[in-house]
């Protein structure tokens, strides 16, 4: 599979006026319930079906892998956590995991690069590209075959998530460390500089925020000469966790399958996804604003607001499973609530032109 992707389509723009005009019917006063009307219609447009159906499948796949830019002190937990991580997510003991079962979805674990000797089973091995991506502040964090395997896994593991009856997909990642490239991709992709997009990670010091800055700077300089090939830029700057993670992004757009995104390393995957396949971004929904400062950077270039604001600065997809419920919600109050007709309950008298913002929104949000 090549790394060229197809042309991205809309969601379906007649639905998404059906499911407008739906909203005005419901037994609500039009716009009052705000945001997750917004939500709902926007589910119906990726569906192509009004009213929509709620989600039968929601599915978490999380991206492990290692980093080597560990080496230079830039996280507060060693580089065996992401390994150890691993053996927790699939002992169901991670926040990934409960909150998945609280939300409804269920969680698929994918090793692309988890620097470890311990034994995991095979079907989350499958798409292991190597252990652990070079450090790049010095060297590429892949080979040109590298990352375009990277790539390729990405792709598959969506078509083969919505091949499998996934209707919402997410992806979560682990790898310590993996704030760093993270803050570089949108360092190089937002014209930023080292200290707008460094921020705590884990929970590092001071010092250790000078070593992450340092980094970042020296990384950032080898990034910026790539920065308008996206595939370059993932090979000299990501990983091989997060040029899949871009590469499903960009993927679950080709199959038309609506996203949640996560915090900020699923954020630089969705930039750097955007530069892949131009106008995915339609077909994903911010779920959170994410504690690290480059995450705004991400949010802004999109142009998506969050749907959540929680403080919420660990990954794993979890911010994403925070939102699923309102999503959920909205898909369903847009799908099941009765119509005036139907309830008999009399409409207002004035129905206000779709023009006039009555929530003192200025324009459309997404
Ligand atoms: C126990 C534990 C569980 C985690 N789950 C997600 N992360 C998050 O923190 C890491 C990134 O932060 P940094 O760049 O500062 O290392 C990633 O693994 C991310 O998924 C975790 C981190 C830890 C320690
Ligand atoms: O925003 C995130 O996703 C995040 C923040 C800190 C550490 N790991 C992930």
């Amino acid at each position: 599979m090549s790394t060229e992707f197809p042309h991205i389509p809309t969601p379906d723009a007649a639905t998404h006026r059906a499911a407008e005009a739906r909203h005005l019917e419901l037994t609500k006063p039009p716009g009052s319930l705000g945001r997750l009307e917004e939500l709902g219609v926007w589910v119906s447009a990726c569906q192509g079906q009004c009213p929509p159906r709620p989600f039968a499948r929601p599915r978490v796949v999380l991206f492990a892998g290692d980093h080597g830019i560990t080496a230079q002190g830039v996280s507060a937990f060693p580089a065996e956590v992401t390994g150890q991580m691993v053996a927790n997510f699939l002992a169901g003991g991670a926040a990934v995991n409960v909150m998945a079962s609280v939300a409804g979805a269920t969680v698929r674990v994918v090793d692309l690069g988890v620097d470890t000797d311990a034994e995991l089973p095979e079907h989350v091995t499958a798409h292991k590209i190597r252990r652990s991506s070079g450090s790049i502040d010095r060297e590429d964090a892949l080979t040109d075959a590298e990352v375009d395997a990277a790539i390729a896994a990405g792709r598959a593991l969506a078509d083969e998530e919505v091949d499998g009856g996934a209707d919402l997909l997410i992806a979560g990642e682990m790898g310590i460390g993996n704030t760093t490239p993270a803050a570089v991709l949108i360092a190089a992709l937002s014209g930023s500089e080292p200290v707008a997009v460094v921020g705590r990670g884990t929970g590092i010091d001071d010092q250790t925020w000078m070593r992450k800055a340092t980094a970042v700077r020296d990384a950032l300089r080898r990034a910026r000469r790539v920065s308008a090939h996206p595939v370059a830029l993932l090979r000299t700057a990501g990983s091989a966790d997060i040029a899949a993670m871009a590469a499903f992004l960009a993927q679950a757009a080709v199959r038309k399958t609506p996203v949640l995104l996560d915090g900020v390393v699923v954020g630089a995957a969705a930039l750097v996804a955007e530069e892949l396949a131009p106008g995915a971004s339609e077909w994903w929904r911010a779920a959170h604003k994410s504690v690290e400062p480059a995450h705004a950077l991400v949010l802004e270039q999109l142009n998506l607001t969050p749907i959540l604001d929680l403080d919420l600065r660990l990954g794993e997809g979890t911010g994403a499973l925070a939102a699923l419920p309102l999503l959920s919600m909205a898909t369903r109050v847009l799908g099941e609530m009765s119509t005036f007709a139907d309830a008999g309950v009399s409409e207002g008298e004035v129905r206000l032109p779709a023009t006039v913002d009555v929530n003192g929104r200025n324009g459309g949000w997404r």
